[in-house]
Parts: structure tokens; sequence; C-alpha cells
């Protein structure tokens, strides 16, 4: 069974509205149980206070929570050879996967134990939920999936912080396609956003993770690379322009990409590293496009 999606989420349908139409608790205390889980909309946290309401209907070993926003697991927890797995379902949904690790089989009066806490942590799941579908609004580039530039602003000036804390490592690369309105012109805006989406599928790959890939609009990217992987950020910029030049739609439409890449210094501000990496950029167009350029130190 499919884990409840974000993108088919109706905020404001009918289903949504039953969230203030509670049942009838049956457990001993269940109302605490539901006004904890209600404190935090972080499934990290919440899989914390239902692992202890949980533990004490068994000897639990392990906890883990399956959503379609990721997976958690439980502290503490280690393998155990049985295993008893649950799907949180409201309103024909499945909001969740738990599967509970445990030394002996779970007895059916445990299962209907476990149900019960379960269904009180049906609704708090559900918001916290809903909210995570806003922020993936607020967030993404609807087009690409990836970070929008309000998450690329959130995210660069946490990272530039953390790099000065730590003395890491920090590079911000800018990537902005070359004769892209070509594409649009002649062979229609959908053909553009084909190659939009090729473009940010090539970048993906290229990476090792892509939490640090952004799309600002229009054909401009930007990556931010941190720690070991700020120090091989030239290879990176290199591996990347070239896995857009050898996508076969980049090919077909003649797109290529130019990238400008600035490494932090100590002190830098945002706004300095920024306009270094863009004037980088600006100079890769300048030297005739398709091209990796990466700003000198003197050049703030
Ligand atoms: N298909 C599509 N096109 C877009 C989108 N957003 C912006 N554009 C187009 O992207 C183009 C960006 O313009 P430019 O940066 O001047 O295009 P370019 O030909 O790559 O210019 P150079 O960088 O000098 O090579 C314009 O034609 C915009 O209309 C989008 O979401 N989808």
């Amino acid at each position: 069974m499919e884990l409840f999606g974000l993108q088919d989420m109706a905020l404001f349908g009918t289903s949504y509205a039953g969230v203030t139409q509670h049942p009838q608790w049956t457990s001993d205390d269940p109302v605490s149980l539901t006004e904890q889980l209600q404190t935090s909309l972080d499934l990290a946290e919440q899989l914390e206070i239902f692992s202890m309401a949980a533990g004490k209907v068994l000897p639990l070993r392990s906890l883990q929570l399956q959503t379609a926003v990721g997976k958690y697991l439980a502290s503490g927890s280690e393998a155990a050879p049985s295993e008893h797995r649950s799907m949180l379902m409201l309103n024909d949904q499945c909001l969740a996967e738990l599967c509970y690790q445990t030394e002996l089989p779970v007895t059916p009066m445990q299962q209907h134990q476990l149900w019960q806490l379960e269904r009180q942590w049906l609704y708090p799941m559900r918001n916290t939920l809903v909210v995570a579908r806003l922020q993936q609004l607020a967030l993404r580039d609807s087009l690409t999936s990836l970070g929008n530039r309000r998450h690329f602003d959130d995210q660069f000036a946490k990272a530039l912080q953390l790099s000065h804390r730590r003395h890491e490592a920090c590079a911000l690369i800018l990537l902005d396609l070359d004769n892209f309105k070509r594409t649009n012109d002649n062979f229609g805006h959908h053909a553009g956003d084909d190659v939009l989406l090729a473009v940010a599928d090539a970048m993906r790959h290229t990476l090792r993770a892509s939490d640090g890939l952004f799309r600002f609009g229009g054909d401009e990217f930007a990556v931010i690379l941190t720690a070991e992987d700020a120090a091989c950020a030239e290879l990176v910029a290199h591996r990347m322009v070239k896995a857009i030049n050898q996508h076969h739609l980049c090919q077909q439409f003649e797109v290529t990409a130019s990238a400008g890449l600035a490494q932090l210094t100590p002190d830098e501000q945002a706004a300095t590293l920024f306009a270094r990496a863009d004037d980088a950029l600006a100079q890769a167009k300048l030297a005739g496009k398709n091209a990796v350029k990466v700003s000198l130190l003197n050049q703030a």
C-alpha cells in the first residue's frame, strides 16, 4: 500500500474538516497520550513519546516509523528477533507504518493495546504531515522539487554560520544555462520545462547529497557545498557542467551550462560570497559560456 502522499493531501477538503471530530477513546488514559503527541510537530519527537507509551504495553527493543516525509527510529533501538508491523490508517489513507521489534512475538492482547495507542497518534500525525506539506510548498520549486530561493537563503546562512564556527570549508556554485531562451522561443515552454527537469536530474546525480541543490527560478541553479565536499567544489562544478552537456535533451536543444564558484574565506559574509560566485559566473559567460570559473580571493 502506498504511504500517505503529500501531493494528494486535501488541505481544506471534507476529510481535513474531520480533524475536529474526535472519536470516543477507550483506553485508560487516552487523552494524555494524544495531548503529549500534540505538543510537538516533529515526527521524531512524537515517536519518542509514543515509544514510551508502547514500552508500557510490551518490552520493546526497537520501534521504527515510516511516513511519506521520512523514516525515523526511536532512540536506543536495537534489532530483535520478533517483528510486528502496523499501518496507521485515517479516512482510508495510510499515514504511516510502524515496525515494532521485540524478543517474543506480540500477543493478540498486546496488539489490541498497541492499536488503542496508535489510534491516539492518528490526528497529531495527520496534523504534522499537513505542516510538512505546507513547508514543502513554501520551500520547494514546484517544477523540479529542488529547494527554492527562500530555502536557499535560509540554508546558505546556516551553512556559513556552521562553517565559520567549525572552521570548515564552504563553497558556493552558481550555475546558469546557456542559450536556454532559444529552446523556449523555438520549441515552446513545455520543451523548456523538460530541459529544466533534465538539468535538475543531471545535477542531482552529480552530487553526493542533493540537499544543497537549489533552483532560483528561470534557468539559474545554486549548490552549497560544506566540509570535505567543499574541498572538491571545482571538480563538482566541472562534473555538473559535463553531466548537463551530456544529457540527451540538452544535446538535442543545444543547451549547455556555465558555472561560477567561490570558496568561503575567514569571516566572510553571505552577500560577499554570493557576489564573488556571481562574478565568476559572469566571467564564465564572458569567456564564451559552457565553462567553469573560480573566484580568486582578491576579487571580492
Ligand atoms: N520553460 C521555462 N522557461 C523559463 C522558466 N522560467 C524562466 N524561463 C525562461 O528562461 C529564460 C531565461 O533567460 P536567459 O537567462 O536570458 O536565457 P539564456 O538564453 O540562457 O541566456 P544566456 O544565459 O545568456 O545564455 C527566459 O526565456 C525565460 O522565459 C520556466 O519555469 N520554464
